[in-house]
């Protein structure tokens, strides 16, 4: 497969009850970044006919729900899912190897039915927000590189394609989990932009240099007076790293 470029890498999270400022924006990134995310926000505005106008912006889309429920209420939704035909979807590595595997086969079963490649199905694991107090709050005493790394090994074993990390977990999932376990990152800030509720964060450059396969970016791109000069910026800076 030929090397991602800088804006390849890029995924940007549009983050937005608006369909027509979610379209517009999928429009304006063509070229600019690798693709666009639709998340719960999005989602639970405009549904499945929503994604489906994005999509007709020609755009890779990145479907993030992070499904978490019984195994076969999850494989149920993926195959409910799949005639979207998104490029990435996720589930919650949280919820425990026979869930995972589940969600694995269903979109194995859905792309063959469909006739459509199976999507990257990657796992959330500790979310970005969190710091080591929040965690511990929830009762995880595991310190967080170690727990992710556990929940990345699981979701490797389960048949997931990759997990959704913190850039500062990247280097020991690689270690872990080899070259070619997918990494989607999020919790990027380029220099100086408002962390806003992240708490785990680090540069675009930082993370692609560290070894993030994508880095997902909203706010930064989607709120700047121009969207698309602030991914171009953002690519340039993943470059010169
Ligand atoms: O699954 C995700 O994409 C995700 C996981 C995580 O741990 N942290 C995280 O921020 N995200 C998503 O990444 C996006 C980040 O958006 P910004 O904070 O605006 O850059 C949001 O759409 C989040 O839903």
């Amino acid at each position: 497969m030929a090397e991602l470029t800088a804006s390849d890498r890029i995924l940007c999270a549009l983050d937005t009850t608006d369909p027509d400022k979610a379209t517009s924006l999928a429009t304006q990134l063509r070229g600019a970044v690798g693709g666009v995310k639709l998340g719960l926000e999005f989602f639970g505005a405009c549904g499945p006919q929503g994604f489906a106008e994005v999509a007709k912006a020609g755009m890779p889309i990145f479907l993030d729900l992070k499904l978490h429920d019984i195994p076969h209420t999850v494989a149920q939704a993926i195959h409910a899912l799949m005639p979207l035909r998104p490029m990435i979807m996720t589930i919650h590595s949280g919820g425990g190897a026979p869930m995972m595997k589940a969600a694995a086969e269903a979109a194995t079963q859905a792309a063959e039915k469909i006739g459509c490649p199976r999507p990257i199905i990657v796992g959330v694991t500790i979310l970005t927000s969190l710091d080591e107090q929040d965690i511990a709050a929830v009762g995880l005493t595991t310190p967080v590189e170690a727990q992710v790394v556990r929940m990345a090994r699981l979701a490797q074993d389960s048949g997931l394609d990759g997990v959704v990390c913190s850039p500062f977990e990247i280097s020991a999932i690689r270690a872990a989990c080899g070259p070619d376990f997918k990494l989607v990152v999020p919790g990027i800030r380029p220099q100086g932009s408002a962390k806003g509720d992240q708490k785990r964060i680090m540069t675009p450059d930082q993370a692609v240099s560290l070894g993030a396969d994508y880095i997902v970016i909203g706010r930064p791109i989607t709120q700047a007076a121009d969207p698309v000069a602030a991914a171009r910026q953002i690519a340039g800076e993943v470059n010169k790293a």
